[in-house]
């Protein structure tokens, strides 16, 4: 097992990564500021397919707790006001105290919506984090944002809310649907593009070991990965600056995600697609300002194409475009502000107002019709 440490002060906690350390549960989920251990009473959010897998084992590693458990539906939409009241009014039905631990069984969308559980319930309970998709050990799970979505958007409530420890299992990752395993490596490829030009290398290098999910390569991407994560979420917890870098490709990404929410359709784009095509059209951006070779662009969608992810933007109205875009919580003085890159490793964050250059990045980077 490694072990890396989220600097943050009295907010400082380890994450945990292993193969088949879930059944250590019991000892590795402390809390770390208070020395003590897991609390009794344990609510544990999951959903079915995760519990499937994995709730039995936690349970039996968990013997000597108070279990309850609480099942959200599966999907983007579990993000709600109302799966956020329905466990609230749980908690407090079941008696639970401040004393309680909240734990994120899941991915992304588990581990967001537990977070700001956490964060909400009497004030603030302990919250500990098993993320068990690719983009939840890789991202979500590590730097405290939680939050649910509003129709008019991704993530527009929640709270700054670190947890105690994260347990990265990656065993796990056995039963994830390639889908997902590619939504997790969108993420990863994102930290090569912002602070890891060798990284990147090492992605492009290890391609196929880690689409065959080779552990010791998956290991090393998830390591890598949240290294780079808690070091900026070290030096800038709330956003201030640098931590903005993290959202790369996510104007563009929420704004797909959305529009498609507000169809209903929850299935066509899921988080890390959506940050894939997004993480295109920054770089094409940059490329039309002529300060990013067109050479690192190919390399960017080379590389997200062999993780099998899309690199095509879907077709929506420039007036829609910029409506959602208007509403990310990067936006200053009614400025939108992108992330964009300079060079594989490195990039910027930025104001742009030139609707011209935004819309030829977006329509250069659109499906075909
Ligand atoms: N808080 C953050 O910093 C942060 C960072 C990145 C993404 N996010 C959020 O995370 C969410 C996306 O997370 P995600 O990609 O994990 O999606 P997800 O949570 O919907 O999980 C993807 C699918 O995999 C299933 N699943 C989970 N673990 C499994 C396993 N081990 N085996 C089999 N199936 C499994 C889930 O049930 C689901 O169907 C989005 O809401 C996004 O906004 C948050
Ligand atoms: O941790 C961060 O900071 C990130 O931006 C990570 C992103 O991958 C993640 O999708 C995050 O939830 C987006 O945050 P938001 O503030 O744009 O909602
Ligand atoms: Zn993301």
């Amino acid at each position: 097992m490694q072990t890396l440490l989220v600097g943050l002060n009295e907010r400082s906690y380890p994450i945990h990564i292993g193969a088949g350390i879930l059944d250590q549960a019991a000892t590795l989920l402390h809390n770390p500021h208070q020395h003590s251990a897991l609390p009794k009473q344990v609510f544990v959010l999951t959903n079915a397919t995760v519990a499937a897998h994995y709730l039995q084992p936690l349970q039996r590693a968990l013997a000597a707790h108070q279990i309850e458990v609480f099942e959200v539906p599966d999907g983007e939409h579990a993000k709600s006001m109302e799966w956020f009241e329905q466990a609230l009014e749980r908690l407090c039905s079941l008696g639970f105290n401040r004393d309680c631990a909240v734990v994120a069984l899941g991915g992304g969308v588990v581990g967001d919506l537990a977070g700001f559980i956490a964060a909400s319930y009497q004030r603030g309970v302990d919250f500990y984090q098993i993320p068990t998709t690719l983009l939840a050990q890789v991202d979500s799970s590590v730097g405290g944002k939680t939050a649910i979505n509003l129709q008019g958007g991704k993530n527009l409530v929640g709270a700054f809310y670190q947890p105690q420890t994260v347990l990265i299992d990656t065993q796990c990752l056995t039963t994830l649907a390639n889908r997902e395993l590619s939504c997790g490596l969108a993420e990863v490829v994102k930290y090569g593009i912002i602070a890891d030009a060798d990284f990147f290398s090492w992605l492009e290098q290890n391609q196929a070991a880690l689409l065959a999910r080779d552990t010791t390569a998956l290991t090393y991407a998830i390591r890598r990965s949240c290294e780079i994560k808690a070091e900026i979420v070290a030096e800038d917890e709330r956003e201030q600056g640098r931590r903005a870098l993290l959202n790369l490709g996510h104007t563009f990404g929420h704004a797909i995600e959305t529009a498609f929410h507000q169809r209903n359709d929850h299935h066509s784009w899921h988080h890390g697609e959506a940050v894939a095509v997004g993480m295109v059209i920054a770089a094409r951006l940059m490329q039309l300002k002529g300060e990013l070779p067109q050479q690192a662009v190919e390399r960017i969608e080379q590389l997200l194409q062999a993780f099998k992810l899309p690199t095509r933007a879907p077709k929506l109205d420039l007036a829609q475009w910029q409506q959602l875009m208007q509403r990310d919580k990067k936006v200053k003085a009614g400025q939108i502000r992108f992330i964009l890159p300079t060079a594989i490793g490195q990039a910027e964050v930025r104001s742009e107002s030139d609707w011209s250059l935004i819309a030829q990045a977006i329509h250069a980077s659109e499906v075909e019709s």
